[in-house]
């Protein structure tokens, strides 16, 4: 129990108590009224059984001014409760997803890279959902659900013990229950987790896929895949509601027949002359007030295990470790590679022993066929990843001890595949710099080539593009992700790519702006087109993850290796020509 309010609280248990206090006073507003009216009934019940003491008005009429002042305080008593669910719930998952978005931002790319993002979207959205409900609705149920039997088990046994221990008497059994199912609920509720997330995965896999799906004419077996993940949700929520449905109405009929066994014994001891008829009525009132709550909570118990899986989802991430190291890196010094291995997947290493020096202030190309380790060498350089053997230092500071957050802030990227948020081109480009000037971002766009085409636009800086900038062209993309470099202006800059996807009108003035972009910085850059690379200071020649060569593009050409066989298919290519 300590565990599951920990979990569903993010940590926080404390925030839980007020709602808690209110459900307590809540179900303490209900069960009064129920004393009430069973002490009527007897003040009643007496005037005709014994008509010689006549009605007591008396007693009557303060009943019932109790009753009226009760109305305001269970309105007030629910009002509380009402209050401080509700904005518990709101206040406990709004400033949780904000904080596991906040930690997300602090793991390793490589943890992203195990888990599914349908996955993780559902972990933000559907899992936060269902702590949320059951904060709001079953903590609160759940509270007053176990102390109100157990405030008012201890208030009866005062009036009749008997009575109140077969009141009591099937509880344990009801719960036993509950507990023995308790494997199989958790079993279910995983089997169900999953379900809905490879169904949300495939959906996500369907639309992100739909152009590809139309042009390959894949329907059918996309489609197919789409199919059968919502068949296995359909199947997992039907094991779920079916299986543990009938358990927990045992659960719950099994704990009211306590009722009917109170109702049985009580009757036999009314018949006996043993027990008092006010007692009786008393019982019988408070009774159904008792069991309602504890029958919402046994109603409610399927979807408290629900969430509690949700909630240990929750609570595993943020366990995980974020990236370490709080030390400064000179971004002036050299970044030196040094005997560095590193691989996605622990046993397929993509670098091997690695050892080359980019200078600072130079240009440095990194070349090498499809699938090399260029692009793996640019991650490594800004620490979306650490790397498993050997080193990497900037300025002397080994990356593994520098702090992830600060190290950014020195080094501006211009990836090869751009991803643009849902907002407009200007925000999009702020992206560099968040407290730049709109006369700033203009300047930025049009050293990037791409003032022109954005302000031609109908809303200007204003135009909202879509999600992953599916509204523009890839050369504008890249353009605008270039005025974002050029906004950051940071001492080290890693162009993957950059000028991949601009037409050659294009690429003569994005060239230009690259140029401006990397004057007296550190630069690494990578291009298939040799052509663009054959003025950098140092070329480093990349094959399978190994080192095969460095040096400038004349003296490569003249050892007559990788890079002057690259160099010469790339020479014979473009005089290829489709013919008809
Ligand atoms: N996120 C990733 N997870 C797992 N493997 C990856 C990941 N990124 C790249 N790889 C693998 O690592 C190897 C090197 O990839 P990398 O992108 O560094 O090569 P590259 O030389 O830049 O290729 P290209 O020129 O085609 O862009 C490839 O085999 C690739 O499949």
């Amino acid at each position: 129990m300590k565990r599951y309010l920990y979990n569903i609280s993010g940590g926080n248990v404390r925030s839980l108590w007020s709602a808690a206090f209110a459900a307590l006073l809540d179900g303490i507003a209900k069960v009064v009224p129920a004393a009430l009216l069973a002490d009527l009934l007897h003040t009643v019940y007496r005037a005709f059984a014994e008509p010689e003491a006549g009605l007591d008005t008396g007693r009557l009429w303060a009943a019932c001014a109790v009753l009226i002042a009760w109305l305001f305080v269970s309105y007030a008593a629910y009002g509380r409760l009402y209050d401080k669910s509700y904005k518990t719930a709101y206040r406990l998952s709004a400033s949780g997803r904000l904080r596991l978005a906040e930690h997300l931002r602090h793991l390793s790319l490589g943890y992203f890279g195990k888990r599914d993002p349908a996955d993780m979207t559902n972990l933000l959205l559907s899992d936060y959902g269902q702590v949320e409900h059951t904060v709001s609705h079953n903590v609160p149920q759940l509270i007053s659900g176990i102390m109100l039997p157990l405030l008012a088990l201890a208030g009866l046994a005062f009036v009749d013990w008997r009575m109140a221990l077969a009141m009591f008497a099937a509880v344990p059994l009801g719960l036993l229950l509950l507990w023995l199912t308790d494997s199989m609920q958790e079993r279910l509720s995983e089997r169900h987790v999953r379900a809905k997330n490879e169904a949300a995965s495939r959906l996500q896999e369907y639309l992100g896929g739909i152009r590809e799906i139309k042009a390959h004419h894949m329907g059918g077996e996309r489609f197919e895949r789409l199919r059968l993940s919502f068949e296995r949700l359909k199947r997992a929520s039907i094991r779920l509601e079916g299986r543990m449905g009938p358990l927990i109405m045992g659960a719950m009929l099994l704990t009211r027949s306590g009722m009917t066994i109170m109702i049985a014994a009580g009757s036999y001891w009314l018949a006996g002359g043993e027990l008092s008829l006010s007692i009786f009525l008393l019982f019988l009132l408070v009774g159904t007030r008792i069991f309602e709550p504890l029958t919402a909570v046994l109603m409610n118990y399927g979807e408290m295990r629900y969430s509690a899986f949700s909630a240990r989802r929750i609570m595993d991430v943020r366990q995980e470790l974020p990236m370490q190291g709080s030390e400064s890196v000179d971004p002036r010094g050299p970044i030196v590679f040094d005997r560095v291995t590193f691989g996605y997947d622990e046993r397929e290493p993509v670098l091997k022993g690695l050892s080359f020096t980019i200078e600072p202030n130079a240009i440095t190309a990194l070349v090498g066929p499809s699938g090399s380790g260029k692009s793996t060498v640019t991650r490594l350089v800004a620490r979306f990843w650490d790397v498993r053997q050997g080193e990497i230092r900037i300025g002397g500071q080994p990356l593994g001890q520098a702090d992830p957050e600060e190290l950014l802030r020195h080094v501006a990227i211009v990836f090869q595949d751009v991803y643009l948020f849902r907002d407009t081109i200007g925000n999009n480009i702020r992206i560099g710099r968040m407290d730049a000037t709109q006369e700033e971002i203009e300047e930025a766009a049009r050293r990037a080539c791409c003032h022109d085409f954005i302000s031609a636009l109908p809303q200007g800086y204003d135009t909202p593009v879509g999600e992953g900038g599916s509204t523009l062209s890839g050369g504008e993309k890249q353009r605008v992700s270039i005025a974002r470099a050029l906004l950051k202006n940071a001492p080290i800059v890693l162009l993957d790519e950059a000028t991949a996807s601009l037409d050659p009108e294009n690429e003569y003035s994005v060239q230009r702006a690259i140029d401006e972009l990397v004057a007296n910085k550190t630069v690494v850059v990578i291009a298939h087109r040799l052509k663009t690379v054959r003025y950098a200071d140092k070329i480093v020649v990349l094959e399978r993850g190994r080192l095969t060569e460095e040096g400038r593009h004349d003296e490569l050409l003249e050892s007559g290796g990788l890079y002057a066989k690259l160099w010469r298919l790339q020479q014979e290519s473009e005089e290829w020509q489709v013919k008809a």
